[in-house]
């Protein structure tokens, strides 16, 4: 049985059906998967994905799992609990159960670990062969790569088949190129530095050459919530000496501030430059206002119609919706805020709408495009034990324990980065069971 999950938002639904192991049953499969994607008004550029998905499993039941007789069975379902797709192809050879992989195949995102490949710029399985993963993660096997190097290869032509490239796939080709070239800039300025890729550093570091002033870099490492680790030593951007730390919080009062620190405080978070830790000690604020409120709920449906609450007081002390930001983690549970704030007859718009500052309405987003952004007062909804951490997306502790670590800082850091963007007033709330990084 082979299953993949590509990301969408839709309705809860199923689809199951039995299909001959035949070349022909395969066709029909990917047809009988579009066809109901387009009745789930699923996303074109899922829908493409999620065609070729199936047409490979398809494909694989009916050349490799074929019994005669015996059909392969097609499921589609669609989970509205965290919005994805998933589809399961299981083959005849119920009998042979395929070998399972111990450790997670890299992802796109870190410069050791997931994503080896673009983040040490690896371009041949002689040199994805000497890799070293920096005695971060579980090492791979030489076995283990050289199963793993046909689907890098596979991978890489279906997007030269396709004519396509993945973001970070043109980052590094854009490097290359300004690697051959002259710098094309004098100095280039960074924000938001601590969630950028090693493909993307090397970008930068192309553009501009090494000098006094080339490159003005601010971030944060306690904002970290991509799995971007990097050695800014390791790709020639030299910071020792040249650091200076910003320890005056302008924006949140030191209710919300220390409250929100508490998040953070259990663990130790890697310096910017990758070099050593970093530390929140002597951060604070000048202002000051009202502690946080911090609630938890017996069930969602009272979560929410408290929120209405509380939104509907800090629009009765004259502060404009614009100024109000409220984000979940998943869409799932913003969509539902969106129809009774809609409801309360409360303006709301989406911040994946990018309104402008003109534009009326309480914010709604996710924790993770709350980044950057700033408001009078700030709502967290869903702080749950199930939420956050999101256990999908933190690799379990019995396959790497240090990646187990790594990924649990990552949806700790989310939390702070939606609690941090509260300047006056801050609300968190869950339903049942509170997120374990709660500060008690
Ligand atoms: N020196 C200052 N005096 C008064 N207000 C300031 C000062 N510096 C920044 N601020 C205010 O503090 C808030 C945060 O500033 P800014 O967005 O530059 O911080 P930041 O470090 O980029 O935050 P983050 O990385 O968390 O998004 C803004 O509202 C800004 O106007």
């Amino acid at each position: 049985m082979n299953s993949t999950t590509p990301q969408v938002q839709a309705a809860p639904r199923k689809f199951a059906q039995l299909l001959s192991s035949t070349r022909r049953g395969a066709r029909l499969a990917r047809l009988l998967a579009s066809e109901q994607f387009r009745a789930w008004e699923v996303s074109p550029a899922v829908t493409e994905r999620g065609e070729q998905i199936v047409a490979e499993l398809a494909a694989n039941a009916a050349l490799h799992g074929r019994v005669r007789g015996r059909d392969f069975r097609l499921v589609l379902r669609l989970d509205t609990t965290v919005g994805t797709l998933r589809i399961a192809v299981s083959d005849a050879r119920g009998d042979q159960i395929p070998v399972l992989a111990t450790a997670p195949l890299p992802g796109e995102n870190a410069e050791s670990g997931r994503g080896l490949l673009l983040a040490q710029d690896l371009r041949s399985w002689d040199a994805y062969r000497a890799a070293s993963r920096r005695g971060r993660g579980s090492a791979l096997s030489p076995a283990r790569r050289e199963q793993l190097w046909p689907a890098v290869e596979l991978f890489e032509s279906m997007l030269r088949d396709q004519k396509a490239a993945t973001h970070l796939g043109i980052c590094a080709r854009a490097a290359e190129l300004l690697t051959a070239s002259s710098p094309t800039h004098d100095h280039v300025v960074v924000d938001e530095a601590q969630d950028l890729h090693p493909a993307q550093w090397r970008v930068l570091r192309g553009a501009v050459a090494p000098g006094s002033d080339d490159l003005f870099i601010t971030g944060d490492p306690h904002q970290r919530i991509y799995d971007s680790r990097v050695s800014l030593g390791s790709l020639g951007i030299s910071v020792t000496g040249r650091t200076h730390r910003l320890r005056v919080n302008y924006r949140s009062t030191e209710e919300i501030l220390s409250w929100s620190t508490g998040i953070l405080s259990p663990v130790t978070v890697e310096d910017l430059a990758g070099d050593g830790s970093d530390s929140l000690a002597g951060y604070r604020s000048l202002l000051h206002g009202r502690r946080p409120h911090v609630d938890g709920y017996g069930a969602e449906q009272a979560e929410v119609a408290a929120l209405v609450e509380r939104v509907e007081g800090w629009l009765s002390q004259g502060i404009r919706p614009s100024e109000i930001g409220v984000c979940t983690r998943f869409n799932v549970l913003l969509d539902k805020v969106y129809d009774k704030l809609s409801a309360a007859g409360v303006p709301v718009a989406r911040v994946r709408d990018t309104p402008g500052p003109q534009a009326e309405g309480v914010r709604l987003s996710t924790m993770h495009a709350m980044k950057g952004l700033e408001f009078r007062c700030v709502a967290v909804l869903g702080v749950t034990a199930r939420a956050v951490p999101f256990s999908r997306e933190v690799t379990p502790a019995s396959v790497d324990a240090l990646q187990h670590e790594s990924d649990l800082l990552r949806e700790r850091c989310l939390l702070f980065v939606a609690c941090t963007r509260a300047r006056e007033a801050l609300a968190v709330s869950w339903s049942g069971e509170p997120s374990p990084f709660v500060p008690r």
